[in-house]
């Protein structure tokens, strides 16, 4: 089987939400390269907390796998938990008969007010999957064998709707050709070694070991490369207050340029001049922001958005094909 499935970007574009049928209901996940739980809302969610989300009801076709829990925190001290129920999953048209779907019973406050999110539905390796007594698969993991090719590909856009296709490659969605790398995946995360930067023809010093994540909105990279984009914009800060980096928002914001593979992509300075750090509108909040205590280079959003990304897991090694889109 194949399908594909829109990605709908929120204000900002912080995230981008994609309709599933869960248990014949239909929520807006948030699909997450970065993490591997597919959990959601659900009606065993406190009303306190789920109030405006759509909610998973297990009772309906859900079958309970009884003593199983999950609990899962982000580097953003967000976070949530709740018990594991197998229920069909439908994204796009593909079809997971038999899927763990883990059901919140508790939900942290970013997740509570973020009403336009339903949940995640997680695409990194099942190694990392939270939950107890026994390890699940992901939703591709689960259908990977059922797949016409066994990848999926992420194109997202700046400020309307992307697609994540689950079998196939749709060359009709990027230009030239595709340029892949191989994937380590000893911490569960597509992660890749990345080449040299640059901004206006100048060298900002090599990335490095990075992994592609749709779950994060930004993109965290070393902080001598960091320091030294930034520096090419008059007015910029690295603000402890704003939490990273803002400069006026009339600035100049340079192209971001990154090696991978050989291969030289484009990050428009648009995409980097991302949101408003304030409510005067004076200053703006980076899309660009240092990996400190992270330990690796995340490529989220604000990247992938300018990409074509193919997750690869035709061959026993896995690996990421990128393009220009
Ligand atoms: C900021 C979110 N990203 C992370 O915490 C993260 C980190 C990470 C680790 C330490 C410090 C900062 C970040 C490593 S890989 C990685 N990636 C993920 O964890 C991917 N899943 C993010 C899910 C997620 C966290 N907070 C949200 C708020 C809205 C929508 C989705 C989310």
């Amino acid at each position: 089987q194949s399908g594909s499935v829109a990605a709908n970007p929120e204000q900002y574009d912080e995230s981008y939400l994609c309709p599933v049928q869960v248990g014949g209901q239909t929520l807006n996940l948030d699909f997450d390269t970065g993490s591997a739980d597919l959990w959601v809302f659900s009606t065993l969610t406190p009303a306190t907390q789920s109030t405006g989300h759509a909610k998973y009801n297990p009772k309906t076709s859900g079958k309970a796998k009884s003593g199983y829990t999950w609990n899962i925190s982000y580097g953003d001290n967000s976070g949530a938990s709740g018990t594991v129920y197998a229920d069909k999953v439908v994204v796009g048209g593909v079809t997971a008969t038999s899927q763990a779907v883990e059901a919140a019973t508790s939900v942290s406050t970013q997740f509570m007010q973020d009403t336009d999110n339903d949940g995640l539905l997680g695409l990194a390796f099942s190694t990392i999957n939270t939950v107890q007594p026994q390890q699940q698969t992901t939703f591709f993991d689960t259908v990977k064998g059922t797949l016409a090719k066994k990848l999926f590909t992420v194109d997202l856009k700046a400020g309307t709707a992307g697609t994540y296709d689950f079998g196939y490659i749709d060359s009709s969605k990027y230009a030239g050709t595709i340029t892949y790398v191989p994937v380590k995946t000893t911490n569960g995360f597509w992660e890749f070694t990345a080449g040299a930067a640059t901004a206006n023809n100048r060298s900002l010093g090599s990335v490095g070991d990075a992994i592609a994540d749709t779950g994060t909105t930004l993109m965290y990279l070393p902080t001598a490369v960091t320091s030294a984009y930034y520096a090419q914009i008059s007015g910029a800060t690295n603000s402890a207050a704003a939490g990273g980096y803002i400069f006026p928002c009339d600035a100049d914001v340079p192209d971001f340029h990154i090696t991978i593979g050989g291969k030289s992509f484009t990050v428009p300075g648009e995409y980097i001049n991302f949101t408003p750090a304030d409510n005067s509108g004076e200053q703006c909040f980076g899309g660009i922001q240092p990996n400190t205590g992270i330990g690796f280079t995340i490529l989220g959003d604000v990247f992938l958005k300018a990409m074509f990304v193919v997750f690869d897991q035709t061959t026993s090694a896995p690996r990421l094909g990128f393009a220009a889109q």
